[in-house]
């Protein structure tokens, strides 16, 4: 993308900026595209993809700053946003910026100079199906939810009333996520664990830096029930107990045809 191009996108997101220096910074911050993000697939899940610098900490504040101007978390009270078909600019955005860093990804959109076997290597291991990346529009659901230290999500599998390919962008607090299969004969215990009878189901944790980029699709997002305990004890990652505040996270969904 070229730097006119930039300049056009944060106009159209933005407005105009009150200087020239202002929009240069804001331009030289706006490198999702540039910088080829890293992605990195969760092994043990398949179709669990997390982006970790998918957002730079100018980005993740001027998204910030657009969720606070909606109103919506004026009291105590509102912790959660939902909105359903036409989504607000800066969501619109956020998806474009979702497909841009896949496509942008010369690990799973190679040049076409490469010959289509690798192309198709490369696919196959891409965050999102083609058939998914490309689908208008790509969301139209959007849920914001505005955590409190200590508040979380229990562990759920998403209503089948939404597609495949969802996404969650973290904002703020950095949390670990934990992933435990369905099974229909497992139980959710009291302590925490879910346990499958007769042996320990696994649970596998995910860090989610602020600025972070999850992508669930196929078994990530039918057969794994993801969940945020930010209850004490349950945010530890390499040892040591996560520092709460409050965290945002902005989820986009698309909702399935009627039949
Ligand atoms: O807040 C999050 O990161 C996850 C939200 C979520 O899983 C949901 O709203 O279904
Ligand atoms: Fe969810």
């Amino acid at each position: 993308m070229d730097e006119q191009e930039q300049k056009l996108i944060l106009t159209s997101v933005f407005g105009d900026s009150s200087s020239e220096t202002e929009e240069e910074d804001l331009c030289n911050s706006i490198s999702v595209v540039e910088k080829n993000p890293n992605w990195d697939r969760v092994k043990e899940i398949q179709g669990l993809w997390l982006c970790r610098d998918f957002l730079s900490p100018e980005r993740q504040a001027l998204l910030l700053s657009s969720i606070e101007r909606e109103g919506w978390f004026t009291t105590a009270s509102h912790n959660q946003a939902m909105r359903f078909g036409d989504l607000p600019e800066w969501a619109i955005e956020l998806s474009s910026f979702i497909r841009e860093a896949i496509c942008c990804s010369d690990e799973f959109y190679p040049d076409s100079c490469e010959d289509p076997t690798t192309y198709q290597d490369k696919a196959k291991a891409c965050p999102l199906s083609f058939e998914l990346l490309w689908r208008e529009p790509l969301f139209d659901q959007l849920i914001v939810n505005m955590y409190q230290p200590g508040e979380g999500i229990c562990a759920h599998v998403d209503l089948m009333r939404f597609d495949d390919g969802i996404a969650i962008v973290s904002l703020e607090s950095a949390c670990v996520m934990h992933f435990t299969r369905v099974k229909s004969e497992a139980c959710d215990c009291e302590d925490g664990e879910v346990k499958e009878e007769g042996s320990h189901m696994m649970m596998v944790p995910v860090f989610l830096p602020p600025g972070s980029l999850v992508l669930m699709s196929g078994e990530a997002r039918y057969l794994w029930k993801h969940e945020i305990n930010r209850k004490p004890g349950f945010q530890v990652w390499e040892g040591h107990e996560i520092n709460q505040r409050r965290r945002t996270s902005v989820t986009l969904r698309k909702l399935c045809q009627p039949k």
